[in-house]
């Protein structure tokens, strides 16, 4: 039996850095379509600011071993929505996850297959357990970087598709300086 090495790092709790982890940036570029206020988007896009990086400790594709990974999501807004995460099913649907918040403010929207959505807030120490077969987006509300850790099986994958075209039926906006969860006029069931 051939045994995998133990592994133990030191997230840096200020920036979200795991040292040793593959780094992944997302700019608003690549976030074409998500948000609802496409003029907004146009003009920040000017700017092309980076909205999240991910550093993910990842292992082969196997069930029952686990990543890992921290993300720094920025705070800003595309219109009236708060900068946010792709947002994904799972590709094996019924793997869940694990969220930890590290640092600032802010959020998990999640959504069943019908488009049943649900509002979690989060905060340094807040723990998120996300079911099996749930979307899931992370939201920055505050105004500086929103820092969080996920822990996930290593076969769950990545599922954009429905997410991508279709987005989720709530969106997390700012409405006279508060934090308000409302319908997406563009959803589709
Ligand atoms: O993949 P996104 O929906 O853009 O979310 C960004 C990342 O957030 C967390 O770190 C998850 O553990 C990652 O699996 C995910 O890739
Ligand atoms: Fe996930």
């Amino acid at each position: 039996m051939e045994y995998k090495n133990p592994l133990g790092v030191d997230i840096d709790l200020e920036t979200g850095v795991i040292p040793g982890a593959k780094k992944l940036v997302r700019r608003l570029s690549d976030l074409k379509g998500y948000f609802v206020d496409e003029k907004a988007y146009e003009e920040l896009l000017k700017e092309n600011p980076v909205v999240y990086e991910v550093y993910a400790v990842e292992q082969e594709e196997k069930d029952g071993d686990l990543n890992f990974a921290t993300t720094v999501l920025y705070p800003g807004k595309v219109g009236r929505e708060f900068f946010f995460t792709k947002g994904h099913y799972h590709s094996k649907a019924d793997r869940a996850e694990i969220y930890y918040g590290i640092k600032g403010k802010g959020g998990m929207l999640l959504q069943t297959p019908e488009g049943k959505a649900e509002w979690i807030e989060m905060k340094p120490g807040t723990v998120v357990y996300v079911p099996p077969y749930w979307a899931h987006r992370t939201v920055n509300t505050g105004d500086e970087p929103f820092i969080f850790l996920a822990v996930y099986p290593a076969d769950a994958g990545h599922d954009y598709g429905s997410i991508a075209e279709k987005g989720f039926s709530k969106l997390v906006v700012e409405e006279n300086g508060e934090v308000r969860i409302v319908d997406n006029p563009k959803w589709k069931e």
